[in-house]
C-alpha cells in the first residue's frame, strides 16, 4: 500500500484543537509549540532551527480495518508522527484511547524528541496510535488490530528508522504482536523494531516499571532539592497505571506517604497513607481503585486539589488547566503523565511558586530503558534487572543534574531548563551535520 502521508502537516496541525471553558486552546501540538517559544528565548539556538522544530517531519496516517468478532467490519484511524531523528532513529510510544489524533501525536513527538535530548539518548522523537477505547475490543480483535497496524506502517518504521513502543492503552503484549506481524513482512526476526516487549522475545526486564520508576526518582531528587524529607511528604497521584502506580509503590517503599490514588472512574483518599501495593494496577485489573477499602473518595478533579506536598498527574494530557491552577495547593508536580499542564496553567503556577518539574524529565525512565532495550537486541545479550535499574539511576541523576544547573545558572522554570538542555544538544547535532534547516 502506498504510504498516505504528508511531509508538511499543514493539514492536521490546523485541526482538532480543544478549548477550555476559559477559552484557553490547549491540543497538545499547540502547548508543545508554545514551551518550545517561550524555552527558545533562553536558548542559544537558531531562530531558523526553532521554527523548524515546530514542525514534524512527517506524519502518516491510516486506516486500519478490524473484522470484529462478530464478522462485521470497523475501520479506525491510526497515526504515527515522526518530529525530528537529527540525533537518531525516531522514538516514542504508541496510544490506542478515543481521543488519539493527529495533532495530539504531533506534540507527543515533539516531547519525544525533547526527552530523548535531555536524556541524551541516541534517538529523535516519534509517537503514534490508534483512535480506539482498547476497553471495548477483546483479546483477539486488538491482536487483529495491531497486526494491521503494523502492516499499515511498516514502511516508515524499523530498528534504524523508527522504533515503537508502549504509551496508554497498549502494552508489552501488543508490542509482541507488532513486532511479530513486521517481521513476517520482513522475512526475518527483528526484535529491535519495537521496545517494551515481553524480555523472552527480546524484551527488557524493567522496562513496564521504568517510567514510574524514573517519575520515583525525579521526586525524590526534588523533595531532597527543596531540603525536604521523603518521610515526611504526602502524595497524590491520578493514574494507577505504568507511570501512576509504578511511581506510587516506589515512593511508598522510599517513606513517602501516598494518600490519594485515582484511575479513569475517580480516587480513593486516607490521610493516613495508602498501602499501594494491594491496589491493582491498571495492567492488573483496569478500574480497580474505587472497588478498594479508602476512608473518602474523591473525583478526577478533586484528586488535582488535595493539599499534599507532590502532586503527581500520570494519566491523560491537560488536566491542569487555567480553570483549576489557581486551585491547586501541592507545593510540587511532578509530571508523570505527558503534557499534563497547559501552558497557561503553567504561568499560574509559576506565579503561584509552584514548582513543576517538567514530564520530558521526570517520566523519560520509559524511554531510557527502550534504549538499553535496543541495545540488548543490537547485542543479543540480556542485562539482568539490577543492571537496568542501576543504569537507570546513573542516567536519570545525570539528566536531573544537568537541567538543575541550568534552573540555578539561568534562574529558570524546570520546564524551561530541561528544553534548553535538549535544545542546545538537537541544534548542535544540526549544527554539526550540516542538517539546517
Ligand atoms: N507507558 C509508558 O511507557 C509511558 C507513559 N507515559 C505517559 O504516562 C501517562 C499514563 O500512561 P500509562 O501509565 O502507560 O497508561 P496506562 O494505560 O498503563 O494507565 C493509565 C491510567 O490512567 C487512568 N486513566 C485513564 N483515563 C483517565 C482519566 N481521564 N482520568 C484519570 N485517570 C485516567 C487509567 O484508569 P483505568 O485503569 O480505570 O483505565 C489507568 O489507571 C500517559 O500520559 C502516557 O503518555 C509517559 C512515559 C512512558
Ligand atoms: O519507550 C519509548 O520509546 C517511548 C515511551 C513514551 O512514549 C514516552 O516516554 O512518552
Amino acid at each position: 500500500m502506498t504510504p498516505n502521508t504528508s511531509d508538511h502537516a499543514t493539514d492536521v496541525e490546523s485541526s482538532t484543537k480543544t478549548t477550555t471553558a476559559a477559552g484557553e486552546t490547549d491540543s497538545a501540538l499547540v502547548t508543545a509549540r508554545r514551551q518550545l517559544e517561550r524555552a527558545a528565548t533562553h536558548a542559544d539556538v537558531d531562530d531558523g532551527v526553532v521554527e523548524r522544530l515546530k514542525h514534524p517531519t512527517r506524519v502518516q496516517r491510516v486506516s486500519v480495518p478490524l473484522e470484529r468478532d462478530d464478522g462485521t467490519v470497523e475501520v479506525f484511524t491510526g497515526y504515527r508522527s515522526q518530529h525530528d531523528d537529527v540525533r537518531g532513529p525516531y522514538k516514542g510510544g504508541l496510544r490506542y484511547h478515543p481521543e488519539v489524533n493527529a495533532n495530539e501525536c504531533i506534540g507527543l513527538s515533539m516531547w519525544m524528541t525533547w526527552k530523548c535530548a535531555v536524556l541524551d539518548l541516541p534517538f529523535g522523537g516519534g509517537k503514534g496510535g490508534i483512535a480506539v477505547d482498547p476497553k471495548s475490543l477483546s483479546h483477539d480483535e486488538i491482536e487483529r488490530l495491531t497486526r494491521r497496524f503494523a502492516e499499515e506502517i511498516r514502511d516508515i518504521v524499523g530498528p534504524t528508522r523508527d522504533v515503537p513502543a508502549p504509551d496508554m492503552g497498549t502494552d508489552a503484549q501488543t508490542m509482541a504482536w507488532f513486532m511479530d506481524a513486521y517481521s513476517m513482512q520482513q522475512g526475518e526476526t527483528i526484535p529491535g523494531v519495537v521496545t517494551g516487549k515481553p524480555p523472552v522475545i527480546g524484551g527488557s526486564h524493567g522496562r513496564e516499571e521504568a517510567p514510574g520508576r524514573s517519575t520515583a526518582i525525579i521526586t525524590r531528587e526534588a523533595i531532597d532539592h527543596y531540603g525536604r524529607d521523603l518521610s515526611e511528604t504526602t502524595v497524590a497521584i491520578q493514574g494507577f497505571g505504568s507511570v501512576g502506580a509504578n511511581a506510587a509503590r516506589l515512593l511508598e517503599d522510599w517513606g513517602a506517604t501516598i494518600v490519594s490514588v485515582s484511575d479513569v472512574n475517580g480516587a480513593i483518599y486516607d490521610p493516613d497513607g495508602l498501602d499501594t501495593h494491594a491496589i491493582p494496577t491498571h495492567d492488573e485489573e483496569p478500574e480497580a481503585v474505587l472497588e478498594q477499602d479508602a476512608p473518602h473518595t474523591l473525583s478526577n478533579e478533586e484528586i488535582l486539589e488535595l493539599d499534599v506536598d507532590v502532586l503527581i498527574p500520570a494519566a491523560v494530557g491537560n488536566v491542569l488547566t487555567d480553570d483549576n491552577a489557581d486551585d491547586v495547593q501541592a507545593d510540587i508536580v511532578v509530571e508523570g503523565a505527558n503534557g499534563p499542564t497547559t501552558f497557561a496553567a503553567d504561568t499560574i503556577l509559576e506565579e503561584r511558586g509552584i514548582s513543576v518539574i517538567p514530564d520530558i524529565l521526570a517520566n523519560a525512565g520509559g524511554v531510557t530503558v527502550s534504549y538499553f532495550e535496543w541495545l540488548q537486541d543490537i547485542n543479543r545479550r540480556q542485562w539482568t534487572l539490577e543492571e537496568i535499574n542501576e543504569e537507570l539511576e546513573v542516567k536519570m541523576l545525570a539528566a536531573w543534574e544537568d537541567v538543575r544547573t541550568e534552573v540555578e545558572r539561568k534562574d529558570l522554570t524546570w520546564r524551561d531548563a530541561a528544553y534548553v538542555v535538549a535544545l542546545s544538544r538537537i541544534a548542535e547535532a544540526k549544527a554539526v551535520r550540516g542538517l539546517w534547516p
